[in-house]
């Protein structure tokens, strides 16, 4: 049941397509009108990874993902999957390739006048799946998710994150190669979002399987992400590792897409800033990886005669890795004193930045 389809002529010499890449986009482009929904993305999705997509409203998501599910064609560009380009196929030859896509949705999208067996089988049903073949995976994935007490239920008697279960169970039931998330947590209460979170990091680990998600949320992507890719007007701005890019976000966008989940200067001291010197300088350091595990505080207090006091901030632990911001107000620090802080700080590979002075104690 677990096809692969087979390398096709169809991909160009010389551009030999690997079997770890489930997904690749080359330069990818479609406009609407004067508006660049795509921009020229290109990206991979490698097996068995989590790769977040994030971007805010209109940045080109839903638009991506109709690209790689065959429903919009890119202006220019290509889309395999699994190897095989898809971007120029017609209907028929895409229905057996959008099936190894399963996708899960905000809404769910689950069929309200079918039980909750009957809409896990419908992908068996339509690749036309003997019933007794259909019946048994979705009881094996009904235990799974852990709703088989459901089987005989109908959606409208399930709660959100059940619907979104039986979703998920629905999406693996053709043993896809993709599992396609689309804003699948964005409907569901911070704690339903975590146990959805966490079925779909199981997913990954106990299958293999390979997760495409996009989300407008940081949260969800530091939750299960490997990688993450940035998307805006159209464009992937950032891309990498996830907790490199939390702890050196290069682009504006990402930085505001992050300023939820990262310590920020309380605003109470940023009204306050001022560039003159003033009885406190205010630093904030980032530290990520190894520069997060040295004895960074002690060093300073060493550094700093005049001491200084931590304002906010603090250490987070992302993908296994210790991210961190501190704000410090330093007191009785000349120019001099914190260019030899600053100094010390950048030889640890901690970012220092003096954001500015205040008046008098924070
Ligand atoms: N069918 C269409 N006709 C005209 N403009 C479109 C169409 N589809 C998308 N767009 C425009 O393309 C841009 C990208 O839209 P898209 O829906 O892909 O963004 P998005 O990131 O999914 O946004 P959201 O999170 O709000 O769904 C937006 O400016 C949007 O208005």
């Amino acid at each position: 049941m677990n096809q692969h389809f087979p390398a096709t002529a169809e991909i160009p010499a010389g551009t030999p397509e690997r079997p770890e890449h489930v997904v690749r986009l080359t330069e990818l482009k479609r406009r609407f009108g004067a508006t660049p929904a795509l921009d020229g993305v290109s990206l991979t999705v490698r097996k068995g990874e989590i790769l977040g997509i994030i971007g805010r409203s209109g940045a080109g998501k839903s638009t991506l993902i109709r690209c790689l599910n065959g429903l919009e064609r890119p202006d220019s560009g290509q889309v395999f999957i699994e190897g095989r380009e898809i971007s120029r196929l017609g209907e028929r030859e895409l229905q057996p390739l959008r099936r190894r896509i399963g996708m899960i949705f905000q809404h769910f999208n689950l069929l309200s006048a079918k039980t909750v067996e009957d809409n896990v089988a419908l992908p068996l049903k339509i690749e036309g799946r003997p019933e007794a073949e259909r019946l048994a995976r979705a009881a094996e994935l009904l235990e799974f998710v852990g709703l088989s007490e459901k089987a005989k239920a109908y959606p409208a008697s399930l709660s959100g994150g059940q619907k979104q279960r039986v979703g998920i169970a629905r999406a693996l039931a053709a043993r896809p190669a993709l599992l396609l998330s689309d804003e699948a947590t964005s409907a569901l209460d911070p704690e339903t979002t975590r146990s959805i979170l966490a079925l779909l990091k199981d997913i990954n680990r106990k299958l293999g399987l390979t997760i495409l998600l996009i989300t407008h949320e940081m949260e969800v992507i530091r939750s299960i992400a490997d990688r993450v890719a940035v998307i805006d007007a159209g464009r992937i701005v950032e891309e990498g590792p996830v907790w490199t890019v939390f702890a050196d976000p290069k682009s504006a966008i990402t930085q505001s897409l992050l300023s939820g989940i990262r310590p920020q200067l309380p605003a109470e001291i940023a009204s306050r800033l001022t560039q003159g010197a003033g009885t406190e300088a205010i630093l904030r350091i980032d530290v990520a990886g190894e520069a997060a595990r040295g004895p960074l505080l002690s060093d300073l207090a060493a550094a700093l005669p005049g001491g200084f006091r931590l304002v906010h901030g603090g250490i987070d632990h992302v993908q296994q890795q210790p991210v961190g911001t501190l704000f410090l107000a330093v007191t009785g620090a000349d120019a001099n004193h914190l260019e030899q802080v600053t100094a010390l700080l950048r030889a640890r590979e901690a970012r220092v930045e003096v954001l500015g002075h205040v008046a008098k104690s924070v």
